[in-house]
């Protein structure tokens, strides 16, 4: 055995990685497409899995790296991965890899691939690899790499959350379950603020909105979002994006929608706590426009916006074949709403519902994932939007919140929507300081609540099919009310 070769086996004797033995980054990262092809499409973030019957191993590019931490046993890589899909181009996901000796013990779900030389894992799946990314925070620290640059942008109120290193005594951290679209780590450590660091998956071009708002309203200091602590920014080729946002994380709380759920359940109302998330949504709404500005909206505007949903609904009518139904009678509508005046376009949550609220102590309502309908483009996302498409989610959500009711427990919860929706909107249009039956209000919330119906119609079709009669019945009461003039 020569000198290196038995010092590998001693290092790996001793679960220590011996990166000096492993070949240069980009020979190993090359090798690692044919794995990573076969992993990525098992995690729940990937939204680009090939069609077909049997999951194949996808063709992985490995468009950009850095190397973000090295430790006696192992080494953090940040990689971006880029795959192309036949329908919408080239994705690129961002995915931190942990490089272990290659007996690691590393559990099977966090496992990309074992050789003779190298464990791979998910990093986020592994206490080193989720302190590696807390202490880019923590530092204000960054990575540079062939492609990659990475910088974290710390807040000052971060000092009351992550210690540098964020691994003091007690300090432990996880994944947070139940996630879709991003994977978010939690951290508590005793005596400091509890961390949500959300790592996003799917980078796209552009500032992330999620970021944007949530600083911004913190800034103003608004007690409705949980306080952001910092982000990370990434640029990789021409592309230059957030990598990542690290919050106040409050423990312990429900989501509405479990808590609408129950109340519809029983047949309960709490009309002052409706009605104060509607005076919340408003205050939310004036914090933004204070901080990030509002635009007329002009004829043009409105016209676009309308043409926008005349669209969808075409779009979706020929893929979704039941909302062809109601095309005439919301075309009548969309034609109506072009003839009242609309409130100023502003910066806007852009996909609230009942999950993305919480009833936290010492805040009230506080309003989560301003990202934006996950079908939209980012672009069109970046823009200022129409204040009353946050307003039409809310009461889509609550008519929702009433028709699973019914389903599940075979009762008729109609009244409790009308209640609950009336309650939230009250609330709302006091705040904002609109009159309660201002009638171009209420022609354009009919206008963007069936928009909203329409994108669910779409989104059950693809995610919940069994759930796609909820979207409906909304579409055949608002076309049944157009028709009565
Ligand atoms: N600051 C927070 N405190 C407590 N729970 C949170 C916080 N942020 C997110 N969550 C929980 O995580 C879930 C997913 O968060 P969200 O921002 O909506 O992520 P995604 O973009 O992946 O949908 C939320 O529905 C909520 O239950
Ligand atoms: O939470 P996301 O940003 O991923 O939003 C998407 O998923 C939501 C489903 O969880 C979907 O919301 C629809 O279902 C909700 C009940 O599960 C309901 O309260 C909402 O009113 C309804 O739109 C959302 O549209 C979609 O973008």
């Amino acid at each position: 055995m020569d000198a290196s070769a038995a010092a590998s086996a001693t290092d790996a004797a001793r679960g220590r990685l011996d990166l000096t033995s492993l070949p240069a980054p980009e020979t190993l990262l090359d090798r690692l497409r044919a794995p990573l092809g076969a992993w990525l499409p098992t995690r729940r973030w990937f939204a680009h899995r090939p069609a077909g019957p049997a999951p194949q191993p996808l063709d992985v590019e490995v468009e950009a790296w850095a190397g973000l931490r090295v430790q006696a046993d192992v080494a953090v890589l940040w990689t971006v991965l880029a795959v192309d899909d036949h329908r919408v181009g080239r994705a690129r996901y961002q995915v931190p890899l942990a490089l272990l000796a290659p007996d690691a013990e590393v559990a099977e779900d966090a496992l990309v691939t074992r050789t003779d030389e190298v464990a791979v894992a998910d990093a986020l799946a592994l206490p080193a690899g989720r302190d590696a990314v807390l202490a880019l925070l923590a530092e204000g620290s960054g990575a540079l790499g062939p492609g990659l640059r990475l910088l974290a942008d710390p807040a000052p109120m971060v000092r009351s959350a992550l210690a540098a290193p964020p691994t003091g005594p007690g300090a432990s951290s996880r994944v947070l379950s139940g996630e879709q679209s991003n994977t978010s780590l939690i951290h508590e450590q005793p005596g400091r603020t509890p961390v949500i660091l959300k790592v996003f998956r799917l980078l796209g071009d552009g500032e992330n909105p999620d970021v944007i708002l949530q600083s911004a309203l913190t800034s103003a200091g608004s007690p409705h979002v949980p306080a952001v602590l910092g982000s990370a920014q990434i640029s990789f080729g021409e592309r230059r994006t957030h990598a990542l946002v690290a919050q106040e994380f409050l423990p312990g709380v429900e989501d509405a929608w479990r808590t609408m759920l129950r109340e519809a359940a029983a047949g309960r109302l709490d009309e002052a706590a409706l009605r104060e998330l509607g005076t919340v949504l408003a205050r939310v709404h004036a914090d933004l426009a204070l901080a990030l500005g509002t635009v007329p909206t002009g004829d043009t505007e409105a016209r676009r916006m309308l043409a926008q949903m005349r669209g969808r609904l075409t779009d979706v009518a020929s893929s979704v074949p039941t909302v062809a139904a109601h095309v005439e009678a919301l075309g009548t509508l969309l034609h109506r709403a072009a003839e009242v005046p609309w409130p100023a376009m502003q910066r806007i949550h852009g996909d609230l519902h009942l999950g993305q609220v919480l009833a936290a102590p010492g805040h009230g309502w506080v309003l989560l994932d301003f990202e934006g309908e996950p079908l939209r483009p980012l672009a069109e996302r970046l823009r200022e939007d129409c204040p009353l498409r946050d307003v039409a989610g809310m009461l889509r959500s609550l008519d929702y919140a009433a028709a699973v009711t019914a389903r599940e427990h075979g009762t008729d919860a109609s009244g409790w929507a009308h209640a609950a929706r009336e309650a939230f909107l009250d609330g709302y249009l006091t705040g904002a300081g609109i009159p309660p039956q201002d009638p171009a209000t209420r022609v354009l919330l009919a206008a963007f609540e069936a928009d909203k119906a329409v994108y669910e119609a779409l989104y059950e079709s693809r995610n919940r099919p069994d759930w796609i009669d909820i979207p409906l019945a909304a579409l055949t009461r608002i076309s049944g009310t157009v028709r009565e003039g």
